[in-house]
């Protein structure tokens, strides 16, 4: 096992990340990486003592490194060189090491306080997420200001990426996480405000024409699905289908006869008024990435990259996540106009079938591997550990061989937000 992060204090979707970044062989070839750039940027602090850095190894027990030397390759193709670090390198090169299987952590409120940042950065977090879905720039703020005195102060090299929030629809601010059951009823309203048992607020007003009674309705990708029994003015009754947590802002999708309902949000630009707030935001911040959400083709990417270049004094590395149906047949383009690509597995999955998930993800990764770009494969890598300290057999497995091939890159990382 790479990495095991601590658990979470509270309830939470997981979502794990890893980004792999073609092998040093076949980066000489090709361009070198921004991503390796824009990483070396945070770098640039005071260097830590390898004691120091024997002590934090120790100090934070959560750090499991792989020190069996001479395990089997996992991997046929010797471009693809097996992707792991050795307790000698971390002690000597420090979490700057060589290993090219980066961990991402999605920052939210347990995971934010200065102790529990630097626990995540002892134990290899690479790149701090901000989901712009939530939380206030004066929180995004400090979450910066407070990982970049961690790198200054301690050493680390935690880069920052901002990912917007995309024109999804979505729940309303909720104050706890809630357990729904098979058969309950819930109304999903487009009234704001409104605080009642068993409603929750749908943010998108259009919510209200769009869905029909008998569509499906799917949170956060599968987390809950919901059919829809009646509609009553700006009221959605539906009924639990699939049970499991709501939690805060969760994204929805609808099914109808068993395909994704596309239109009920077709209309909505993919970087939205809120979102150039965010990037404007990003740049006064000088963030290492902008995540683009629900990306559909590669021009928002080579608009959002102009925009940027005319804007920013630093450069920001733009990260196209595939999340949505419209983007699948753009692969190619997407990846060419990218930096950087993020198959995006937790809306993507209630995009399109579960079971074409895979092929598209192994299609992105081939494709960022073959032009040198950096891929992040996200969400669930081990999301048995939402609930258990240990990860499931399953997902060791899953991880290893995705580790090895750049297939699955599931590397062992996991973060927790509440
Ligand atoms: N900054 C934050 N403030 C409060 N809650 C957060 C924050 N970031 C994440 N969360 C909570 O953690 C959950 C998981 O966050 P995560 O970013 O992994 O998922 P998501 O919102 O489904 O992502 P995406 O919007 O990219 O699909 C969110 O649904 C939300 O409840
Ligand atoms: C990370 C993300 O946005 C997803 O998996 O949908």
């Amino acid at each position: 096992m790479l990495l095991q992060t601590p658990r979470s204090c509270c309830g939470g979707t997981e979502l794990g990340a890893s980004w792999h970044v073609p092998s040093r062989r076949r980066r000489s070839r090709q361009r070198s990486s921004n991503i390796r750039r824009a990483t070396a940027e945070a770098t640039a602090v005071a260097p830590k003592s390898k004691e120091a850095i024997a002590q934090s190894v120790d100090h934070h027990h959560g750090v499991q490194v792989e020190t069996t030397p001479g395990l089997p390759s996992h991997d046929s193709d010797e471009e693809l060189e097996v992707d792991s670090v050795l307790a000698k390198e971390l002690s000597e090169n420090g979490f700057r090491s060589t290993r090219r299987t980066k961990i991402i952590c999605t920052i939210g409120p347990t995971s934010c306080s200065p102790q529990m940042l630097q626990t995540l950065a002892a134990n290899g977090m690479n790149v701090a997420r901000l989901n712009m879905c939530h939380g206030t720039h004066e929180w995004h703020r400090n979450v910066i200001s407070t990982i970049r005195k961690l790198n200054q102060d301690k050493g680390y090299s935690v880069a920052i990426m901002v990912d917007t929030e995309g024109s999804e629809v979505h729940l309303q601010e909720i104050d706890q996480p809630v357990k729904v059951e098979v058969g309950e009823e819930y109304t999903l309203t487009v009234r704001s405000g409104v605080r009642q048992e068993k409603t929750i607020g749908v943010s998108y007003d259009a919510f209200i024409d769009d869905v029909q009674v008998g569509d499906m309705v799917v949170v956060d990708g599968g987390m809950v699905s919901m059919e829809v029994l009646a509609k009553a003015g700006p009221d959605v009754t539906c009924s639990i289908v699939d049970p499991g947590i709501i939690l805060s802002r969760a994204n929805l999708t609808f099914r109808r006869g068993g395909g994704i309902v596309r239109a009920h949000n077709a209309m909505l630009p993919i970087i939205s008024s809120k979102d150039w707030l965010d990037i404007d935001f990003s740049i006064s911040q000088e963030v290492d990435f902008i995540a683009v959400s629900f990306v559909k083709t590669a021009d928002v990417i080579n608009n959002l990259k102009s925009y940027l270049r005319a804007r920013s004094p630093k450069i920001i590395e733009v990260v196209a996540k595939v999340e949505s149906y419209d983007s699948v047949p753009n692969v190619p383009d997407i990846v060419a106009a990218s930096d950087c690509v993020m198959v995006a597995r937790g809306d993507l999955g209630a995009q399109i079938p579960l079971e074409d998930v895979p092929s598209v993800q192994k299609e992105i990764v081939v494709r960022c591997r073959q032009m040198g770009k950096p891929v992040i494969v996200a969400s669930h890598l081990l999301q048995s550990m939402m609930e258990y300290p240990t990860p499931t057999r399953a997902e060791r497995e899953k991880g290893e061989r995705g580790r090895g091939r750049g297939e699955g890159q599931g590397a062992e990382s996991r973060q927790d937000t509440p």
